[in-house]
């Protein structure tokens, strides 16, 4: 894999003081009140930073007092739009780059002090998978793993092929990695990442470049990887792939943390649209301004509006009494869209 890639002990930043794996401080774990300087108590954090921050030589503060956390168990989405620091973190938990100040702790332990420690128990795709085109998908993998020192070749056969049916290649084991779909080799970069078995799988925009078919399959991974209790942290800039695989969120904008908790959590937190389906659009309109309802949109048979505090069941009293035929009446559920233009004010705007 190539220099971004922290997926194994050798291509991480290794510094000679952090390799030495304590019992009781690792992960979930609690830390005893003997741990040494630091070790934190990350509660259930397998991510946990405070105030992390980073200020690139050029003076770009591209991270800006980060505090994240990230339950053990969930499938994490870090998002943002382009540009919004979510890279910058993820090199900095991976121990690719320091931070200005502030501190990242992975699995209970400091970054990137304890990177030889942590490193070998994360699995990461950062930047996509770096392969030798001229290699089998297999070939790629095998050598992969004859680069981990710590890796037994008695086993190595066995935990290839496994690794490969855990992504489902392996019928395409055996083509060259340069005949590979984009799809085949993210999927053989999750492969490489699941040689051992990993607590954490850092996902740096797993689905960027894919068509939607490749993203659907990379979702689904995604989702069968999580199933198992692996932490997955995941970063992206697409929201609707955060509301589709994700259990937890972090919303990033310009360096700095906007939000972070249960997906269901942070759509809930923005108020859903009120949504009125009828013939007598005008009338509806009006009576529902008249009740308090702000935003009124009308639209073809639907007329919509921001869902009032008070008694829903008032407001559809007041339409059917001004002789409003009301076919549909109810509340349409927050997306996390709505949550971050209600969070930031402004809209979600990037490409892709
Ligand atoms: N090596 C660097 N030197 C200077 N500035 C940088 C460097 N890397 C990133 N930046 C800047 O830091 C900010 C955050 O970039 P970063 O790549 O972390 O964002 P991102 O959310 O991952 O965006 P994207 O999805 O586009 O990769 C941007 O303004 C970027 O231009």
């Amino acid at each position: 894999m190539g220099e971004a890639s922290a997926t194994g002990p050798d291509t991480a930043d290794p510094r000679p003081d952090g390799a030495d794996p304590r019992p009781g401080t690792e992960g979930t774990r609690r830390v005893p009140a003997d741990a040494g300087p630091g070790t934190v108590d990350a509660g259930d954090g397998v991510i946990v930073t405070r105030a992390l921050t980073k200020r690139y030589r050029g003076g770009q503060l591209a991270v800006d007092g980060l505090d994240l956390i990230v339950p053990a168990g969930s499938v994490f989405g870090f998002l943002g739009p382009n540009g919004s620091g979510k890279t910058t973190t993820i090199r900095m938990l991976m121990g690719l780059i320091e931070p200005t100040s502030g501190t990242a702790h992975v699995l209970g332990r400091p970054m990137p002090r304890s990177a030889r420690a942590v490193l070998p128990r994360v699995g990461a795709l950062i930047e996509g998978p770096a392969l030798y085109g001229f290699l089998s998908g297999r070939d790629n993998l095998l050598r992969y793993d004859a680069a981990d020192p710590t890796a037994d070749p008695r086993t190595r056969r066995a935990r290839v092929a496994a690794a490969l049916d855990r992504v489902g290649l392996t019928a395409a084991a055996g083509k060259k990695a340069k005949a590979y779909s984009l799809g085949m080799k993210q999927r053989l970069g999750l492969a490489a990442a699941l040689l051992r078995p990993r607590r954490l799988l850092v996902l740096d925009e797993p689905t960027n470049g894919l068509d939607p078919q490749g993203m659907r399959e990379i979702r689904a991974l995604v989702r069968e990887l999580a199933s198992d209790g692996t932490t997955v942290f995941l970063s992206s800039h697409l929201l609707d792939e955060i509301e589709q695989v994700c259990t937890h969120a972090a919303v990033m904008a310009r360096g700095r943390l906007v939000t972070q908790g249960a997906v269901t959590d942070l759509a809930a937190g923005a108020r859903g649209r009120l949504v009125v389906t009828t013939p007598d659009t005008g009338d509806a309109a009006r009576v529902l301004k008249e009740q308090g309802v702000a935003d009124v949109v009308v639209a073809e048979d639907r007329v919509t509006g921001e869902a009032p505090e008070r008694d829903l069941a008032e407001v559809n009293a007041a339409l059917v009494t001004a002789g409003v035929r009301v076919r549909g009446f109810g509340v349409e559920r927050a997306s996390l869209e709505d949550a971050f233009v209600a969070l930031t004010g402004e809209g979600f705007d990037v490409a892709g």
